[in-house]
């Protein structure tokens, strides 16, 4: 689908079902709230689904998008560029964390180059979708033309599409980029309108003359384009990256297929953030897996509405965070399809 019929799908939450699991919630043999958070992400969920119970988030896939970044010439990180391409490397061959993760949580792993600098050749579970070499430094010009950031965009809707179109039930972000949380922190000041200082943060661990630094060039590239949160796509040409581009696109095709995407930290974060610029409903679809310890994610989380399920203190991206709470969301669905209720199961009420 294109960026138009894919935000022309997008629909609200079922508010029958979001009823109907409310109802059942209650009715389960457990005191009234005692699942917490979990509780209403069954609701949600529900709500998605426009079904009560929901499908059981299985199979579930974390899709990494992987991009360069021409802002890394402005020394905002400590990492080599080429650390992007050995790291996507890494993941096909199954040794990063997040292919740990993925075995222990049962999620298959697929990635995406969007943009990487360095031409790539991987194996069965890379997929060559780039759009550019590398983003252009956006302190200097507009990172990507309009056309740029929406094949970009187009990339993620077609791998969402995809995916759900091979029975996945479940969605999950990743990411891959040296410097890609300098236009992460530049896209949720844009969206959200707070300021450099609140959003921008450490990364891959930066000393504090560089954070000042990172800070100054966030806050002079919003200055330079001025974005309009009113124009998603030309904030993501201006100040985005391609994998942030294509993870808006991966959010919105999840969305225009009513399957949960489990949302990992600040790049998936700031991409959601442009998402829900783009359809306000799509937030309906968001599952928001960690609080990434990077501060724009928590601006990002709040903008949106959403509390995240696990909150460990991670900062690695790759989709990690995502991985790890997908048995959370299995658990919360499960619990609609699996537990007794007070009638069923003859436990007397209060
Ligand atoms: O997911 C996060 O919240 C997150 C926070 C800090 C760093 N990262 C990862 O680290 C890389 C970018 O960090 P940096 O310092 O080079 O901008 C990139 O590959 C991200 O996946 C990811
Ligand atoms: C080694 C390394 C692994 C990563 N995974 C995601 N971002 C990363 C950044 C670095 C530097």
């Amino acid at each position: 689908m294109t960026l138009e019929t894919t935000l022309a799908a997008i629909r609200p939450a079922d508010e029958r079902a979001m009823t109907a699991a409310r109802e059942l919630q209650a009715r389960l043999t457990k005191p009234a709230g005692s699942l917490g958070a979990l509780e209403e992400l069954s609701v949600r969920l529900a709500g998605l689904a426009g079904a009560c119970p929901p499908p059981l988030p299985d199979p579930a896939t974390v899709a990494i998008f992987a991009g360069d970044h021409g802002v890394h010439a402005q020394g905002v990180t400590p990492w080599p560029q080429e650390v992007t391409a050995q790291m996507v490397a890494n993941f096909v061959a199954g040794g990063a964390v997040v292919n740990a993760f993925a075995r222990q949580t049962g999620a298959d792993v697929m990635v995406i180059d969007v943009g990487v600098a360095i031409p790539l050749h991987g194996g069965a579970t890379l997929l060559d979708a780039n759009v550019r070499r590398g983003t252009r430094d956006m302190t200097v010009t507009a990172a990507l033309t309009r056309e740029e950031a929406l094949a970009a965009v187009e990339v993620g809707i077609q791998v969402a599409e995809t995916l759900v179109d091979q029975g996945a039930r479940a969605l999950l972000t990743g990411d891959m980029g040296i410097a890609n949380t300098t236009p992460a922190a530049a896209l949720i000041a844009a969206f959200t309108g707070a300021g450099a200082a609140t959003v921008t943060g450490r990364g891959t661990g930066i000393d504090d003359a560089m954070l000042a630094h990172k800070t100054d060039v966030v806050g002079a590239a919003l200055e330079r384009h001025a974005p309009d949160p009113a124009d998603p796509l030309g904030v993501l040409a201006a100040v985005g990256g391609l994998e942030h581009a294509a993870l808006t696109g991966f959010i919105l095709g999840a969305a225009a297929r009513r399957v949960p995407v489990i949302v990992d930290g600040v790049i998936a974060a700031s991409a959601a953030v442009a998402a829900a610029a783009f359809a306000p409903d799509s937030v309906a679809a968001m599952v928001a897996g960690h609080r990434s310890a990077e501060p724009g994610a928590s601006v990002a989380l709040a903008h949106l509405g959403l509390e995240p399920l696990l909150d460990l203190g991670m900062r690695l991206g790759e989709g990690s965070g995502a991985v790890l709470a997908l048995p959370v969301v299995s658990a919360a669905v499960r619990v609609l399809h699996e537990v007794a209720t007070f009638d069923s199961a003859g436990v007397s009420e209060k």
